[in-house]
């Protein structure tokens, strides 16, 4: 990455940071040291496991975002996995390009994402969690029901340097699993809905971790470190560093708020998938990263994703003539492949989105 502002990473005026992050108002804070003495959510007292539900409801809908402490993934695998990933990212850039990602395979080292067309200001090195592969469909057309020729696996690359770094990934990965299922059984009942209602659409997870290094950036005003979008799984758990620049756009007013950097804490997103399954009730917010000239930025999203072959829509549970779905059905799988495609080959075109799905007011369905 050069010292002169390349205009491939350069913001349109309206999309840049902006001077001062707003710090009042910041996104939620739940504690959940109750749920380490119980082995899933229902096996709370009522009261307590009432009010852990009532403070995920609030906090999805209204912002989309919380953070969340004493959550139970063990430390120690979190330092470790932050250890191995600045060991790798500091290598040659002749080393990482040997695991890096490509056409078939979107796994692995890759320095020029971009998000909306423009150059992303970071180094990422993607991996499965799912039994070191992940099945996906081969195409984004064709028939809804894929057969198996028609299905692509995708496999980790681990690099020869650092040798810690797969272990330390395939570890922290069973760590951080089990907090989002935790999460997804709290906001499964959040809607109403049973404890485990969602649990099932993931038996055969697409999910996949994100190691993020942010240089410094040399023209910090004019560059973002991922430009604004919205994860488009169901749930992200997010692990940053203390240097901060993570912004959630505010859904009372629009504004940009900065993620306050908090200690061995998370911080959870719901997705596009859970806006879909809960019919709006949950949306999922716009975010970017800001970068500055000092200090690099680590950071480690879990992006928890469904099997391919899940057909996402509104849950029967939750529409009826009074709140009629929002969404017609689409295959995740096909949605996956179809927006590491544009990733892959810069395509000039609008990504896809949810909003794509989007049933008009009065349309039938
Ligand atoms: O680095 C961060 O704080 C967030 C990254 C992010 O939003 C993403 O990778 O989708
Ligand atoms: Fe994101």
């Amino acid at each position: 990455m050069g010292c002169e502002a390349d205009s491939a990473f350069v913001q349109a005026l309206q999309h840049r940071p902006g001077p001062v992050p707003v710090a009042a108002g910041g996104i939620p804070l739940i504690d959940l040291a109750p749920l380490s003495t119980a082995e899933s959510p229902p096996d709370l007292a009522p009261e307590v496991l009432s009010g852990l539900v009532k403070e995920i409801e609030e906090a999805s809908r209204e912002w989309g975002f919380f953070q969340v402490i004493n959550h139970g993934v063990p430390l120690q695998l979190l330092r470790n996995l932050e250890t191995a990933a600045k060991e790798f990212f500091a290598l040659p850039m002749e080393e990482k390009r040997k695991v890096r990602r490509d056409e078939t395979n979107p796994l692995g080292y890759y320095d020029t994402e971009h998000t909306k067309n423009v150059r992303d200001w970071k180094e990422v090195f993607d991996f499965v969690t799912g039994k070191q592969a992940m099945v996906i469909p081969a195409s984004n057309e064709g028939e809804e029901k894929e057969k198996e020729e028609e299905l692509q696996t995708l496999k980790n690359q681990w690099p020869e340097y650092p040798s810690e770094l797969s272990e330390a990934s395939m570890e922290y990965a069973r760590g951080v699993e089990k907090l989002a299922f935790r999460l997804l059984e709290l906001l499964s009942l959040s809607l109403g809905l049973p404890a485990e209602r969602l649990n099932g659409f993931f038996e055969d997870q697409t999910s996949f971790i994100r190691l993020n290094h942010y240089p410094p950036c040399p023209f910090p005003d004019l560059a973002l470190g991922v430009g604004r979008h919205k994860d488009s799984g169901a749930l992200t758990v997010l692990f940053q560093d203390d240097v901060g620049g993570l912004e959630v756009k505010r859904k009372s007013d629009g504004e940009w708020i900065r993620v306050k950097p908090i200690s061995d804490s998370y911080i959870v997103n719901v997705g596009d998938i859970i806006q879909v399954w809960s019919n709006e009730k949950y949306e999922s917010a716009e975010h970017r990263v800001v970068v500055n000239s000092e200090r690099e930025r680590f950071s480690i999203p879990f992006f928890f994703n469904p099997a391919h072959y899940t057909k996402v829509k509104p849950l029967v549970e939750l529409v009826d003539e009074q709140n009629p779905p929002k969404y017609r059905e689409y295959n995740w799988g096909k949605f996956f492949k179809a927006r590491k495609n544009s990733n892959f080959k810069k395509l000039n075109v609008e990504n896809i989105q949810i909003c794509h799905f989007k049933i008009a007011a009065g349309e039938a369905y």
